[in-house]
């Protein structure tokens, strides 16, 4: 697929900007503070209607500015839509072909879009909120149920915390009955997340290992799993597992005020060569393997929704080795329509008739002719 136009109103230092991005590969080159990631940024809220780089979204409206608007057009095997994400104090909105989608669940999807920055490369070594927030928002993007069921997820793991939290101020009071009433809603809708969870790290794995071997030379295996679970599980298998979890742990949920195990606090385990990634890889051999992951959610995309999602790159190609570089490079322009940051152009040399080339200074841009 492809974003073939983009257009930002009061967006963080983007007054007004109109731009054709058809190319297979379009660069944003710049001094620092100029407005290079602004713009991955507004492809990525439009894509998902969330930011990689804050929960507030209204912090993206211009400054003294009431609203922001981004709008696109994507160019998909299936024709062509035009999707919009205002944002505004209160909220935000999101539409297709003017049309607004209440349910956020059924506007993700419209534009796939893999973002890969340099805080990506601590995938291997952040903590495990980090490797779940990755997994929501791939998942997210490739499956409205999973939204849904994480939605419902959260709410009622507030709900259980909230009751946890005032029996713990208070007690006397008696909420066994009420507990086991949300302790079954929890395992319902979190039974659903895991397992979806343990599906998607499945075929991840299978392609990340793939691309893993290829950028190791050969002398790295790389493995994941997720919260001891299989995928060939039943939903039944899997909630009643939670469920009786959720039983265990009640008396000291009760005295920590809080729910101590579901998805909420699962973590995504990396290992290269049957050993934890986090604790015996080095830097580099960490780095390629968040390369691989996100090489492998490229494909995994594909295989999921029948076509190659965009890529957003930002800064980090200079993150990067050359032979890693490589790898990347190798992975954009064709079939992939890429979006990059960047200060120089090094390392792009390979793409030259793929490029577009757009030079960004304070909040505005200019594309530059061959
Ligand atoms: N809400 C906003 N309203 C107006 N300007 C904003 C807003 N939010 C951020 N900015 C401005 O956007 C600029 C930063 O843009 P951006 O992060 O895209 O820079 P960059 O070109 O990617 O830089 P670097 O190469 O350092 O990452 C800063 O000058 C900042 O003051």
């Amino acid at each position: 697929m492809r974003l073939e136009s983009l257009q930002l109103l009061h967006f963080r230092n983007y007054p007004h900007l109109q731009l054709d991005t058809r190319a297979p590969v379009n660069v944003f080159i710049g001094e620092n503070g100029q407005g290079k990631t602004n713009v991955l940024e507004a492809i990525d809220i439009l894509a998902l209607t969330k930011s990689h780089r804050t929960h507030r979204l209204a912090e993206c409206i211009q400054w003294g500015e009431q609203s922001a608007l981004i709008e696109g057009r994507v160019q998909r095997n299936t024709g062509s839509s035009e999707l919009s994400v205002t944002l505004t104090s209160s909220g935000k909105r999101a539409a297709v072909a003017g049309v607004e989608r209440p349910r956020i669940s059924d506007y993700v999807g419209m534009l796939n879009v893999v973002l890969f920055t340099p805080e990506d490369l601590q995938l291997i070594k952040g903590s495990p909120q980090v490797r779940r927030r990755f997994l929501d928002m791939e998942i997210g993007q490739i499956s409205p149920v999973y939204l849904r069921d994480l939605q419902q997820y959260v709410r009622a793991l507030s709900q259980r915390n909230q009751l946890l939290k005032s029996a713990n101020a208070n007690p006397t009071e008696r909420i066994t009955d009420t507990l086991d009433i949300w302790d079954d809603q929890l395992a319902r809708h979190g039974s659903r997340v895991i397992l979806r969870r343990a599906k998607f790290v499945r075929t991840l794995e299978r392609h990340a290992r793939e691309i893993h071997s290829r950028v190791s030379g050969d002398r790295e295996v790389l493995s994941l799993s997720y919260a001891k679970v299989s995928p060939e599980q039943t939903p039944e298998q899997v909630f009643q597992m939670y469920l009786h979890e959720l039983r265990a742990r009640r008396s000291l949920d009760l005295a920590r005020g809080m729910t101590s195990v579901g998805p909420h606090r699962d973590d995504l385990v990396i290992l290269l060569n049957d050993r934890e990634a986090a604790a015996f890889a080095s830097q580099g051999q960490q780095r390629t393997a968040a390369l691989s992951l996100k090489l492998a959610e490229i494909e995994l995309i594909r295989e999921e929704v029948g076509e190659y999602p965009v890529l957003l790159l930002d800064d980090v190609l200079s993150e990067l080795d050359p032979v890693r570089q490589v790898h990347l490079v190798s992975a954009m322009g064709a079939q992939v329509q890429t979006f990059l940051t960047t200060t120089h152009l090094e390392g792009l040399g390979s793409l030259a008739g793929a490029l577009q080339v757009f030079v960004v200074e304070a909040g505005q841009i200019r594309a530059k002719t061959p």
